[in-house]
């Protein structure tokens, strides 16, 4: 075949190997494409930040939702959840020094409150201008973000006058010592007299005032959703609805792997690990080939301090800075350096109703916008994407997420589905 004439029949086999050749190149491509697409996903970030109510919401939206089986044990989540609520409430009364039935409304205790302003205001008074410097920095001491404010509040300081009075934790009502020594359990069905302490100290107005005061004390988030409805969760005939199992709370241990299809194109190997410090040894073994990380931090919790240190008694810390301090070191870990990073800043609906009546400047004195949603949850995305020191090679896109409205979830997946698409597809060189 050195420059002779090529016959018809030679002709005809090259062209045909030209097309199987074409044909094998198309499938290839195609094999690349469909391999190429399988994402996978870690939902990384600290306790409680919102990770398995996203992959609940993926199972909703992309899969076959909830089986029989979630339900039945979401059931039994529930009502432990009832149980630790009460417990939490109950045991924060003792640790805040807050009297049963203590209505920060009642007359008399108004009256209590305007005596005792005018004797601080008559003692800051007679301070010198250094001596009176001291004591506002003692009562707010947060230069960073960094240490716990210290609650300098006139009305908890009446609450705790009060409940000494009154004689601490020995005059707890018998509603409340029941809940005290109730043990918590994953249970179908709780004992009647459980059920009726758990009502009554729920319509307590000093549980109501503690409750107010969460920042200061672990309560899960969905607390007044569950208690607000006491009579339908614990009606015999109860079945939850899709929207008490993305409120019901269990705590991962360990990692799950999920798969949904999201389009012909694109599918996703999702990876839930539980977020406590002691699970967080557990996520290296699965860093090999991530495509993507769905970071989440939950920014509602900005005044609030972290659940470990509070069992611990160590350092204090505001669980903000430490999802931060945690963003930051997945986002620059070596395996990562290629990695898309997709945050939600969850919980924007607790965030919301929070800058009501919190200053983020009192927690985090270095923000010095106005109070506002906007103005917040800027100060709050510039902390996250500041973070990446690798700016050359991957992009980090921020989302405000309530992770509990499967309808918000669902547009907020729709343009991350085509963020990651794409950022895969230009991984391969394919755009
Ligand atoms: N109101 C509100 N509650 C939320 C939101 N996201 C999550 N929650 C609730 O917060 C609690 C904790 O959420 P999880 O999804 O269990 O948190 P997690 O990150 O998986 O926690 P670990 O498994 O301990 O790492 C649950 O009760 C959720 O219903 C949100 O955007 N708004
Ligand atoms: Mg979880």
């Amino acid at each position: 075949m050195c420059g002779g004439k090529v016959s018809p029949e030679e002709e005809a086999i090259a062209a045909e190997s030209k097309n199987i050749d074409k044909q094998l190149k198309a499938e290839e491509l195609e094999l690349i494409k469909v391999n190429k697409t399988t994402t996978k996903i870690l939902l990384l970030g600290a306790g409680e930040s919102g990770k398995s109510t996203i992959l609940k919401q993926f199972k909703l939206i992309y899969g076959s939702g909830f089986t029989d089986e979630d339900v039945k044990s979401y059931k039994a989540a529930i009502r432990g959840n009832l149980v630790i609520c009460a417990k939490s409430l109950v045991e924060a009364m003792d640790t805040l020094k807050i009297p049963y039935g203590f209505n920060p409304k009642d007359p008399a205790n108004t009256a209590l409150l305007n005596e005792s302003n005018e004797l601080t205001s008559a003692s800051n008074e007679a301070k010198s201008p250094h001596q009176r410097k001291r004591t506002e920095s003692n009562s707010k001491e947060s230069s960073d973000g960094n240490k716990i404010v210290k609650s300098d509040d006139p009305l908890a300081q009446l609450a705790a006058k009060l409940y000494d009075i009154a004689g601490g934790s020995t005059s707890s009502p018998p509603a409340a010592t029941l809940i005290k020594g109730a043990i918590i359990f994953h249970a179908d069905s709780l004992a009647d007299s459980e059920i009726a302490a758990i009502k009554t100290i729920w319509k307590d107005s000093g549980i109501q005032y503690c409750y107010r005061r969460a920042n200061e004390y672990q309560l899960l988030d969905s607390c007044a959703y569950f208690m607000n409805d006491l009579d339908r969760l614990l009606d015999q005939k109860y079945t939850p609805t899709q929207q008490d199992i993305l409120q019901a709370r269990i705590t991962t241990t360990g990692v799950s792997e999920h798969h949904f299809i999201i389009s012909k194109d694109q599918s996703y190997r999702i990876f839930d690990v539980g977020g406590q410090r002691s699970e967080r040894r557990k996520w290296a073994p699965h860093f090999e080939d991530v495509n993507a990380i769905i970071f989440l931090i939950a920014i509602s919790a900005f005044d609030q301090t972290c659940t470990e240190d509070n069992e611990t008694n160590r350092t204090i810390h505001f669980s903000v800075v430490e999802s931060l301090n945690l963003f930051q070191s997945i986002c620059n870990h070596a395996m990562f350096r290629t990695t898309s990073m997709v945050v939600f800043m969850n919980k924007i609906d607790i965030f919301k109703d929070k800058l009501e009546t919190v200053k983020v400047s009192s927690y985090f004195p270095d923000f010095t916008g106005a109070n506002t949603y906007e103005a917040a949850s800027e100060y709050f995305a510039h902390r996250v994407t500041e973070s990446n020191k690798y700016t050359e090679s991957k992009n980090v896109y921020i989302y405000y997420t309530w992770a509990t409205d499967t309808s918000q979830i669902r547009t907020v997946f729709l343009t991350v589905n085509v963020i990651l698409l794409q950022s895969q597809l230009a991984s391969v060189g394919m755009i």
